[in-house]
């Protein structure tokens, strides 16, 4: 048990909530606990914000981006130890997480160079004055983060903030606190000033109390699209709040003309089902084209899927993929391809929960070219869609027949189909001949529909995170040449 869990205003004290843990999902083990931040904690860690804003926020860039420096080399220097426990908490290989924390490292300079590029000051001359640009921060703002990605996507939001001179309330995954607890010691460690950012840990009550704060300025949510609604709906009628919704996709790959078959499953395999399929960006519904060429890349994939490594995060060789999040989330995935069964799908391969005790799933694929109404789901797991097509425009219309909008891709020899295919697609990720997870950190990363509300975060998270300030300024004053009709002096 830990019994430090909430930082508020520099200290570390316990929680006042309900008690909540963490399971490692590979191997059914307890990995940590402590209790929640009750209302007061929440209201304390917000108040502590508020009273930090001025100070921070009139340093020098120079100054904050001195803290952030440090954890990044900090986060560094610890790679091991939080790559450890990130595989802990989420079942990740530890391949895998080591590039996370990679990611974590670098996310510093990333942001120090979008915040000078989108955020920086522009100076124009204009008769007898002068126009500036500028950016102000926002103020308090909250940040929420999932578990797939438990250091790495709230890190996205939290470093921007800081470089950008907010200060900052973190609600963690409620399923990863040890990686927060860990990453927000980090922080102290580069020597964060008391109240600069603040960790509040606990479930869903926690974040409830969080973003209804009064005094919260902003909020920067990457989760599920439900929790992302309801968020928007609670921001409804606060144009003063500034919200940024990162949210989930039901994202299609579009597969035709491809002359290396064995490159094709390749890429294929990295985007449906690398993290256990639990990235927001993952292919969710791969459609392939009804030819001799169509049926020999999905009979490849269907053999490359069969023989995808699953294991402990810590097994040697390491597998490519480790457990879903929990030993729940992997029986919803096993639902998930029953409902499909159910409803006409064919299944290529089975995804198997064989130990109903721990997170661990094989791969699976439905063919559900022949079924209707498949419900517009994100299957957040390892669980691929297929869609057989005759034309490219059937495909293109099947694959825009979302409510989402994340991410999308083609697979295709002939660059005029995927300049073809990029008019038409809708969504914030489209690319060709790669993968179509494992953004960069130096693009920006969002999408449309119910993936987002146009506020990209990664490369674009300094937009979120300051307002533009125009100024026309003169140092001295008289009267101009001619005067607006009616005016005497
Ligand atoms: N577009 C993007 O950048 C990404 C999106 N995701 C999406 O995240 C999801 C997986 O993450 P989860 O942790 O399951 O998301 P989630 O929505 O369940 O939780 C995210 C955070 O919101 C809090 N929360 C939940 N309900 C709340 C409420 N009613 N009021 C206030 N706070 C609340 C949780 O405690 C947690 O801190 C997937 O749907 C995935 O697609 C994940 C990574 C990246
Ligand atoms: O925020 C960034 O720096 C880049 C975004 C990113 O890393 N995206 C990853 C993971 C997002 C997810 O699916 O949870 C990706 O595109 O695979």
């Amino acid at each position: 048990m830990s019994s430090s869990v909430q930082f508020i205003d520099g200290c570390w004290s316990a929680g006042n909530g309900k008690t909540f843990k963490s399971i490692d999902p590979a191997r059914n083990q307890p990995v940590w606990s402590g209790a929640a931040a009750d209302d007061n904690q929440v209201d304390a860690a917000v108040m502590a914000a508020r009273k930090a804003f001025p100070e921070w926020s009139q340093r020098s860039l120079e100054e904050r981006l001195a803290i952030c420096k440090r954890f990044s080399e900090l986060l560094a220097e610890n790679k091991e130890e939080l790559a450890q426990t990130m595989a802990e908490e989420t079942g990740k290989p530890v391949w895998e997480t080591r590039t996370e924390v990679g990611a974590m490292v670098g996310k510093v300079a990333i942001s120090e160079r979008a915040y000078n590029e989108r955020t920086g000051t522009v100076e124009n001359d204009m008769p007898g004055a002068k126009a500036f640009i500028r950016h102000k921060p926002h103020g308090v703002v909250a940040v929420y983060g999932p578990y797939n990605f438990p250091g790495h996507l709230p890190n996205g939001h939290i470093v921007p903030a800081l470089i950008a001179g907010n200060t900052v309330v973190f609600k963690p995954s409620e399923l990863t606190p040890k990686v927060a607890e860990l990453t927000v010691k980090l922080w102290e460690k580069a020597g964060i000033p008391a109240g600069v950012l603040n960790l509040v840990q606990g479930e869903v009550e926690t974040g409830k109390a969080l973003s209804a704060h009064p005094q919260i300025d902003g909020l920067y949510f990457t989760g599920s699209s439900n929790t992302g609604h309801l968020l928007h709906k609670q921001f409804g009628g606060r144009p003063d709040k500034i919200l940024a919704l990162e949210m989930g996709g039901n994202n299609p790959l579009v597969v035709t003309n491809v002359s290396d078959i064995d490159a094709t499953v390749h890429n294929i395999v990295q985007s449906a089902y690398i993290t256990s399929g639990q990235r927001c960006t993952c292919a969710r519904r791969l459609f392939i084209e009804d030819t001799e060429q169509g049926r020999a890349v999905l009979d490849r994939l269907v053999e490359v899927t069969k023989n995808i490594e699953v294991g402990d995060y810590e097994a040697e060789p390491q597998p490519f993929m480790g457990a879903m999040i929990s030993a729940q989330a992997a029986a919803g995935m096993a639902d998930a391809q029953s409902e499909l069964l159910r409803l006409g799908g064919k299944s290529l391969v089975k995804l198997v929960h064989e130990d109903p005790k721990t997170g661990l799933v094989t791969p699976g694929i439905v063919d559900v070219t022949d079924v209707e109404d498949i419900p517009d789901e994100e299957y957040f797991g390892p669980l691929l869609k297929v869609y057989r097509f005759t034309s490219l425009d059937e495909a293109i219309a099947e694959a825009n027949n979302t409510r989402y909008g994340l991410s999308a891709g083609i697979l295709c020899d002939d660059e005029e189909t995927y300049r073809y295919f990029f008019k038409h697609i809708r969504a914030g990720i489209v690319n060709w001949n790669k993968p179509i997870t494992g953004a960069s950190s130096a693009a920006p990363f969002g999408g449309i529909g119910a993936s987002g509300n146009h506020r990209a975060s990664a490369y674009y998270a300094a937009d979120y995170c300051s307002y533009p300030v125009a100024s026309v300024e003169a140092d001295s004053m008289s009267l101009p040449e001619s005067l607006a009709p009616g005016l005497k002096f």
